[in-house]
């Protein structure tokens, strides 16, 4: 299982096109040595666009069949591929394959949220949230699970699959999902290092876009999570993986909402400071987050009323 390492890797990164996932790849592809980054993404000009600037060179290198890699030197190729349709990673496997490459790491970060109230949500909606966020890391995990043998898995969740709240329906219970897939892998897998990051705000090109729709009141209520640059975020994820953590938060409050949801989580994985977090979260468990939930819940009736107040 061995120390996570930027060296002589075959790193996979879906949702490398942009954000955090483009931050890992440059990451991999520039500190480390004798590693070969794959991003995967939707969209192939993103993709382009992304090899072209993290590699320097004019010309971006697509993964295809029956490529021949020297070995040595960092490479960075792309691949376009909706990973949540599981032929289409069929379909990158056997292009990875008759390359010879096998993924040591595999990013599962792929994702994103559209907050709105529910009741606003469009049917597409809804349902892209199930596939960019549960079914990519679903459809990747099976694949990587029965061909990948010992490749490190990190999956991207959020700090609200410990806290859902008013405005992320179409998100958060998806990234619930991915924690509730994790526990079970580890279980079942346990020839594979899983981790699962649970980030907090961090600026990105999809963070940018949520914005432009989230309520007043789901940015009230995650003020306390200040968006962390792209770099630090990565670079917070990266120092935590490196100590041996799987269970991995990038900001204080993610800490502390970690700790409120420890319970049976905890077997095999470890987080910092999981110890003091045990203790946390009996006592917030019992007395702070009642409090908290209370004034949460008149926050909340504040700004119903205050709509209804708008819309009469
Ligand atoms: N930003 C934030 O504040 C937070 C983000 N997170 C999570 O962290 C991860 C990274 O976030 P962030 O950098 O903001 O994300 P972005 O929205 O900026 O980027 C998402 C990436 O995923 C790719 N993607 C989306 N759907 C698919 C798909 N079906 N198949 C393949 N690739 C896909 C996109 O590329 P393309 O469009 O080309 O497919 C893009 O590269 C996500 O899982 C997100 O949910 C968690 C907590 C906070
Ligand atoms: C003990 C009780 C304390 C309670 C404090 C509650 C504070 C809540 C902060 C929640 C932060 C959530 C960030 C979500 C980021 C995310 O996933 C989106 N940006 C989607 O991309």
């Amino acid at each position: 299982m061995g120390r996570f390492a930027l060296d002589n890797q075959v790193v996979l990164v879906a949702g490398g096109s942009q954000g955090l996932g483009k931050e890992f790849a440059r990451k991999f592809h520039q500190e480390g040595s004798n590693t070969i980054t794959i991003i995967v993404s939707r969209s192939r000009s993103k993709l382009e666009q992304a090899t072209r600037e993290i590699s320097g060179e004019q010309l971006a290198q697509e993964l295809t069949g029956g490529l021949e890699l020297a070995r040595g030197s960092n490479r960075i190729l792309f691949s376009p591929c909706d990973v949540a349709d599981y032929v289409q990673v069929e379909r990158l496997r056997e292009k990875l394959d008759s390359s010879s490459l096998k993924p040591t790491v595999v990013l599962l970060c792929a994702g994103g949220s559209h907050p709105e109230l529910f009741k606003d949500l469009k049917p597409e909606e809804l349902e892209l949230g199930v596939k960019v966020n549960y079914l990519t890391c679903t459809n990747l995990a099976h694949v990587a699970v029965r061909h990948w043998q010992s490749a490190h898995l990190v999956f991207f969740s959020s700090a609200t699959a410990f806290f859902p709240f008013i405005g992320y329906s179409q998100y958060a219970p998806l990234k619930q999902s991915i924690k509730a897939l994790v526990a079970i892998l580890r279980q079942e897998c346990s020839q594979h290092r899983i981790s699962c990051v649970y980030p907090g705000n961090f600026d990105s090109e999809g963070y940018a876009l949520e914005n432009e729709t989230k309520p007043a009141i789901t940015r009230e209520i995650e003020g306390p999570s200040d968006a962390l640059s792209c770099e630090t975020c990565c670079n917070r994820i990266v120092k935590q993986l490196q100590m041996g953590y799987d269970d991995i938060v990038t900001d204080f409050i993610g800490w502390v909402l970690m700790s409120t949801d420890m319970g049976l989580n905890k077997q095999n994985n470890v987080s910092i400071g999981w110890p003091l977090q045990w203790i946390l979260g009996i006592v917030a468990n019992l007395i702070i987050v009642p409090v908290y939930m209370l004034i949460c819940k008149f926050q909340i009736r504040k700004w119903h009323k205050s709509c209804e107040k708008k819309t009469s």
